[in-house]
């Protein structure tokens, strides 16, 4: 026992030790082992000593931790560069990441949001009118399936062009499923493995890679400058020192963004349509939130009337708060790091494990915290968060290399991260869902099957924590 490392958590089996318990439910391990060890405490997962620091001092800690002590691409890359491919992402410098990161950005500007959220809703009203599962004046439904639909069919759309999008509807639609299946923490803990679904894997990435290869070529050779999509944008950089992106790391760039996009949006929206049907009041409050700002013959939704419906902004903000689709940041140590105000010296032989979702539901920052809430974020609202002025507003800011981002990563609330790894794609997933969610309340009633406003369980057994399945919700449209 060395008093200089965290307390380790009773285990009875080496190797297996608490993975298990942490796999089957990290929020409910995370808090029952503060409880007993406090917020900075190593158990073992298959075999590797992981150190959770929860809290604002843990995010601080490993969030904003220095590039020469923590490293995220040691322990993300067997995991992300067989489904994204080579070059890039966790498979190349962090610095050569700091820069793709930034060409990603360009095309995520207010220009480009305005042209999106015409893109989404028609997406989201045509899917509707299609779907056979929404047929007639009310009915049941799986809800997270369509919501998966939903989200490629408007990310692929906005974010990759409509050639790629319209690909969706047939052949690329099983391909991403076979990529899909590479995306799973099974990957992450057997990654050297030859499974049978990893062969279908690489053979999938290598198929998806070529179709953008194909279409980056088509579009060069007819000079085409249409959509200023993010292929148009990754086609026109170049790294430090006037290197071109090279057009493989383009394709694996558009793969990584098709990923990000889908996993994060799909669950999310999964879980804003059953928190809605778990209290119709609320959605009855979007509806009218909608006509007192926009007029009761609801015009077509712009970007600008985003802004004017905080309510509809605050669902998404609020669900974000329960169900972070990514509950487990983790990092590898490169150099003991002594902990601040502690005896504490993390080792290198240890990962260290950020849950930002923890102080996200603490009863000290957000009252009521298993509440969900949207109205808590309204101005003296009762379940208020406690996030002190300075932590919100004037903070310091520093650029990384993409664009500027907050300095501390001592908030409470972090379900894009924070520090140099932070996520460059909050803007589009608000844009995206708020979009989603204003569309869907225009259309439809939504409650539980039984009546009740009780929430489904979370599956975490998957990379991104979701809705468990089945997950069917009453609809009835409105007229
Ligand atoms: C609700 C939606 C989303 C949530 C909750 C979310 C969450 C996160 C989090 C927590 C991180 C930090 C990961 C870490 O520190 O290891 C992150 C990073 C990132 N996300 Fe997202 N994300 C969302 C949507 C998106 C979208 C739509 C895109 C792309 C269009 C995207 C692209 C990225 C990228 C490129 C990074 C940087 C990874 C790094 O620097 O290591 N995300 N995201
Ligand atoms: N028994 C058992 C048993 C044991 C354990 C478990 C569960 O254990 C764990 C542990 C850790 C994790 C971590 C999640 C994790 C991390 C990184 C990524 C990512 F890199 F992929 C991402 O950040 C994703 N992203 C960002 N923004 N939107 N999406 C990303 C970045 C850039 C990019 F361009 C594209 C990207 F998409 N994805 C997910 C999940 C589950 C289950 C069962």
């Amino acid at each position: 026992k060395n008093p200089n490392e965290p307390p380790l958590v009773f285990h009875w089996f080496p190797v297996i030790g608490s993975t298990i318990t942490y796999g089957m439910d990290p929020p409910r391990f995370f808090k029952e082992n503060r409880e007993k060890y406090g917020e900075c405490f190593t158990f073992i997962l298959l075999g590797k000593k992981t150190t959770v620091y929860v809290g604002t001092q843990g995010n601080e800690f490993i969030l904003n931790g220095k590039i020469r002590d923590v490293c995220a691409e040691e322990i993300y890359t067997v995991l992300t560069t067989p489904v994204f491919g080579k070059d890039v992402v966790y498979d190349c410098p962090n610095s050569k990441l700091m820069e793709q990161k930034k060409f990603m950005k360009v095309a995520l500007t207010t220009e480009a949001f305005r042209q999106y959220v015409p893109i989404i809703s028609d997406e989201v009203l045509s899917y509707f009118k299609r779907s056979p599962d929404f047929k007639g004046k009310s009915g049941t439904v799986n809800i997270s399936p369509k919501m998966a639909q939903i989200t490629i069919f408007t990310a692929s759309h906005a974010l990759q062009g409509k050639e790629i999008r319209d690909q969706f509807d047939e052949s690329l639609a099983d391909l991403y499923h076979d990529l899909d299946m590479g995306f799973s923490p099974v990957n992450f803990m057997l990654h050297w493995a030859p499974l049978p679904w990893n062969k279908r894997r690489d053979h999938a990435q290598r198929t998806v890679a070529k179709i953008y290869m194909d279409t980056i070529k088509r579009r060069r050779e007819r000079g085409e400058t249409g959509a200023q999509d993010i292929m148009w944008h990754l086609m026109n950089s170049e790294y430090k020192g006037g290197v071109k992106v090279p057009d493989h790391e383009i394709a694996h760039m558009m793969i990584a963004l098709l990923m990000a996009g889908q996993h994060s949006s799909s669950s999310t929206s999964s879980w804003i349509m059953l928190r809605l049907a778990s209290r119709p009041d609320i959605m009855e409050e979007l509806y009218q939130e909608q006509v007192d700002a926009l007029g009761a013959d609801l015009p077509e939704l712009t970007y600008e009337d985003l802004a004017k419906l905080p309510l509809n902004q605050a669902i998404v903000k609020e669900t974000l708060r329960l169900h972070a689709p990514i509950h487990s940041i983790m990092r590898a140590v490169k150099q003991p790091m002594p902990v601040p105000g502690t005896k504490l010296v993390i080792p290198t032989s240890h990962v260290l494990l950020a849950a930002p979702g923890v102080s996200a539901t603490d009863p000290h920052y957000f009252p009521n915290p298993e509440l969900w809430d949207p109205h808590r974020w309204e101005k003296d609202s009762p379940n208020a968060p406690a996030i002190s002025r300075s932590t919100a507003e004037d903070e310091d800011m520093i650029d990384y290399g993409y664009g500027l981002v907050s300095k501390g990563a001592s908030s409470p609330y972090l379900p894009f991260g924070a520090g140099r790894h932070r996520c460059i794609g909050e803007q589009f997933a608000n844009v995206q869902l708020q979009t989603i969610v204003a569309m869907t309340v225009r259309l439809f009633k939504f409650r539980n099957v039984d009546g009740s406003n009780k929430v489904i369980g979370t599956d975490y057994a998957s990379l991104f924590s979701r809705p468990l399945e089945p997950a069917v919700i009453a609809w009835e449209r409105r007229d």
